[in-house]
């Protein structure tokens, strides 16, 4: 073959290729964000390497951050930059419900997740005329569940601005916008809610963002009618973890490191700190544990996908078509995957730690 014919055949190849990976394999977890489409969030295109640069400089360091009253107040301005450099990542690979959920036999991961959400909105005895309240509501996946599967209403609230528009354009596109479901830019540390405005509340995986869980579960308890429910799955260790185990640490940390925690809780302090905010605890359960199928084996089974996302996002960077940093911002969530898979194997960590509590109607009741 002539050198022009294989030039020309390498060429077309190999244009060939890209348009596979970036165009067609590139394409959404669920429709509606393919790899072109990658921005990061709020922050201009010459900012993202810088601000990934400050994310990792903050929260190298998990426990320090939530130690010192300085530091801690700063985390929710990092928690913001986090969720600009990963909310499109996350609805490119993931999906628009950015949490785990248990395997279930022979059904897809969206119907896991659509179940799992599913379990809130039955647990709370949600219904229509209820107005419901989605504490860290990404860009919306489980709030649009909860409307549909229970005929309530629900407001969410996220401290990140891109995600607001994110969500409100999924709310419009499903036929689910106001009032239906309204989302609300704001610190779920100090909401900009009225005292008992809400007959019941939910937390999907948010919370673990809060240096002091009293905070969040303070300001769910003043928002909430007397009476009221609230669900939270929590991110926390369980008994298994061992602090002296030099791995279980190592785990840990890079759980912390790679989703922007504050240094996570035990198990056993999540109904210790809602009583302590004047919650009645009604039940508690980890929904990780057996009889339920693991959550971790969908970060597992994507191995060829983020060999695949990881190429797509290189390609995208030269081309100049995704922003510099996003490789980087990748790579992060790469890394995070392994340690998270390895908290599930190793039973040390669950993402799924459900309380269910009730805001007591009358203070003699709360005694
Ligand atoms: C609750 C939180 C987020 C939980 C999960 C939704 C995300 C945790 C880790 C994320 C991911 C890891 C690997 C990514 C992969 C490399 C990429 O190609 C495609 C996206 C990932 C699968 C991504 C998706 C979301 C997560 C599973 C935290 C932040 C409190
Ligand atoms: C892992 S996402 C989960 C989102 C959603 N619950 C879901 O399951 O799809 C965590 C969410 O908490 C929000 N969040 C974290 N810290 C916050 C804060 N201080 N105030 C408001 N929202 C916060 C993030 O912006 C994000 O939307």
């Amino acid at each position: 073959m002539e050198a022009a014919t294989m030039a020309w055949t390498a060429a077309v190849v190999g244009v060939g290729l890209v348009y596979w990976f970036v165009w067609v394999m590139g394409a959404a977890e669920v429709k509606g964000k393919r790899a072109v489409d990658l921005k990061m969030g709020s922050i201009t295109r010459d900012k993202v390497q810088d601000k990934y640069t400050q994310y990792w400089s903050f929260f190298r360091r998990p426990k320090e951050t939530a130690t010192t009253a300085a530091s801690a107040e700063k985390v929710p301005a990092f928690v913001d930059t986090f969720y600009n450099l990963v909310t499109d990542i996350y609805e490119w690979g993931w999906g628009q419900s950015f949490h785990f959920s248990p395997s279930l036999p022979g059904r897809s991961h969206r119907d896991a997740t659509r179940v799992h959400e599913e379990r809130v909105a039955d647990l709370l005895g949600a219904r229509p005329g209820h107005r419901l309240l989605d504490v860290g509501c990404g860009v919306g996946g489980p709030m649009r569940a909860i409307a549909a599967h229970s005929g309530s209403n629900v407001v969410g609230i996220t401290i990140n601005e891109y995600q607001v528009n994110r969500a409100r354009a999924h709310n419009r596109k499903a036929g689910l916008d106001s009032p239906r479901c309204e989302v609300v830019c704001g610190n779920f540390l100090s909401m900009p809610f009225p005292d008992g405005s809400f007959d019941g509340a939910y937390s999907i995986e948010a919370t673990c963002h809060a240096p002091r869980l009293q905070d969040v579960y303070g300001e769910v308890f003043r928002v909430l009618k007397p009476g009221g429910f609230y669900v939270s799955y929590e991110w926390v260790t369980t008994p298994l973890y061992r602090a002296e185990d030099p791995e279980h640490v190592e785990c840990i940390h890079g759980i912390e490191r790679g989703d922007a925690l504050p240094g996570l809780r035990r198990q056993d302090e999540i109904s210790s700190i809602a009583k302590e905010v004047g919650f009645e605890v009604v039940k508690e359960q980890d929904l990780a544990l057996p009889p339920a199928l693991p959550w971790w084996t969908r970060l597992k089974m994507g191995r060829v996908a983020y060999w695949r996302n990881s190429l797509v996002v290189r390609v995208l960077t030269m081309l100049r078509i995704a922003p510099k940093g996003v490789s980087e911002v990748h790579e992060m969530l790469y890394e995070t995957a392994q340690h998270l898979t390895r908290g599930g194997e190793t039973g040390i960590f669950t993402p799924m730690h459900m309380v269910l509590l009730r805001k007591p109607v009358s203070t003699e009741e709360a005694k």
